[in-house]
């Protein structure tokens, strides 16, 4: 490999390593570190007990459990309770996702393929074709579909019976869902963002099972930095781990936790370098905004969809941009992170939180 794309991968991996989104590889790690039992679940606990009741009621019946939709941000996890429904229920699950549904049809094939108490997950539900979706509000309530046969003048429709199942749906954007498809889930799970004592449960948890030796206080380290998500801590913990393994004696401190997220530039509130580059753009170069959001992802030389929705949810959620209508603005709380003097004119006089 050439060096400047050796430092290219370098530079993807980097700004990768606090996104909520999991990429190719980590799928398959992932797996490995899933809870398999509600029990098992750290955190999430009213969507737990929730849950439980509802799985419980409906195995005392005897009968498929209603509908689930799972919403809330990425790597919060929404794959793993659709695994647990399927496995608390000893029920197969089948996988698929909006985006591989494009044609009704091919929701047909699936729906007629299912046995009783099959438990369907649709990932990313929000994005699916509209006529599937229509078909699906129909197999949701009536346990039917209409099988279009032909096209044109011709065509006839063939009721089909479908075993009684179970959805589960998952969405980042429970709000780009259409109300009628909504309001068919018996029961709505959203899921919050961790606290720091729930993460490092799971940083204790997964390090077990990756055979990692781990200090309390590395461990409570590698939490405050995880951005309230589980995936980004079992990251984190990954990446430390390897520097543990490499430039220390294998067991993770806190100092050699602070050393490798320093080197990772992943910063004590979990803000990685996209992050204090998009503040840093904003303080510096357009004295706090307000700014359009093309023009500063220019600024940082990345996609605006990166800037956008990478790095700014996390930055918003905790107080260091604010959108408003005239564009980005840094809070005071941005520019003491950067170690700058916010201007005077900023803390007195802007409306920081206008929509
Ligand atoms: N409550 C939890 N307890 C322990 N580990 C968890 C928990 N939630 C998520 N995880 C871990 O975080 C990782 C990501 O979770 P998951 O894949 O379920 O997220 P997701 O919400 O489906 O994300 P996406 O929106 O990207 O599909 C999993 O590997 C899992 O091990
Ligand atoms: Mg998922």
């Amino acid at each position: 490999m050439h060096e400047d794309d050796l430092a290219a991968a370098e530079e993807v991996h980097f700004a990768s390593l606090t996104a909520a989104e999991a990429d190719g590889d980590e799928r398959t790690i992932e797996a490995a570190l899933r809870p398999r039992t509600l029990d098992e679940v750290v955190g999430q606990v009213r969507v737990r007990d929730q849950l439980g009741l509802v799985l419980e009621a409906a195995r005392r019946r005897g009968r498929a459990p209603d509908h689930v939709l799972l919403s809330g941000p990425p790597g919060l996890g929404k794959t793993t309770l659709a695994m647990i429904i399927a496995g608390e229920m000893s029920s197969p699950l089948r996988l698929t996702s909006g985006p591989a549904i494009t044609h009704a049809g091919d929701l047909a094939a699936i729906l007629s393929g299912m046995n009783e108490g099959d438990v369907l997950f649709v990932d990313e539900i929000h994005r699916m074709a509209r006529p599937a979706e229509e078909m699906l509000y129909m197999a949701m309530e009536d346990f039917r579909v209409d099988v279009v046969i032909g096209k044109g003048p011709g065509a006839t429709a063939i009721p089909l019976d479908i075993p009684p199942f179970t959805l589960v749906g998952a969405t980042t954007r429970a709000g780009l869902l259409p109300g009628p498809l909504r309001d068919r889930f018996g029961f709505t799970a959203h899921l919050e963002f961790y606290e720091p004592h729930e993460l490092d449960l799971i940083i204790h948890r997964s390090a077990g099972l990756l055979g990692v030796v781990l200090e309390a206080d590395g461990a409570a380290e590698i939490a405050s930095r995880s951005r309230g998500t589980p995936r980004i801590a079992n990251r984190l913990l990954r990446r430390v781990r390897d520097y543990a393994q490499v430039r220390a004696d294998g067991v993770v401190t806190l100092d050699v936790a602070r050393a490798a997220l320093e080197l990772y530039e992943v910063d004590e509130l979990g803000l990685d370098r996209l992050d204090r580059g998009v503040l840093d753009a904003l303080c510096r170069r357009f004295g706090g905004g307000p700014v359009g959001i093309s023009t500063l992802a220019v600024a940082v030389g990345e996609e605006r969809e990166t800037v956008e929705e990478v790095a700014e949810p996390f930055l918003v959620r905790n107080g260091f941009l604010a959108r408003t209508p005239r564009g980005r603005i840094a809070t005071p709380a941005a520019w003491q992170h950067l170690g700058l003097t916010p201007p005077p004119a900023l803390v007195a006089d802007r409306p920081l939180f206008e929509e």
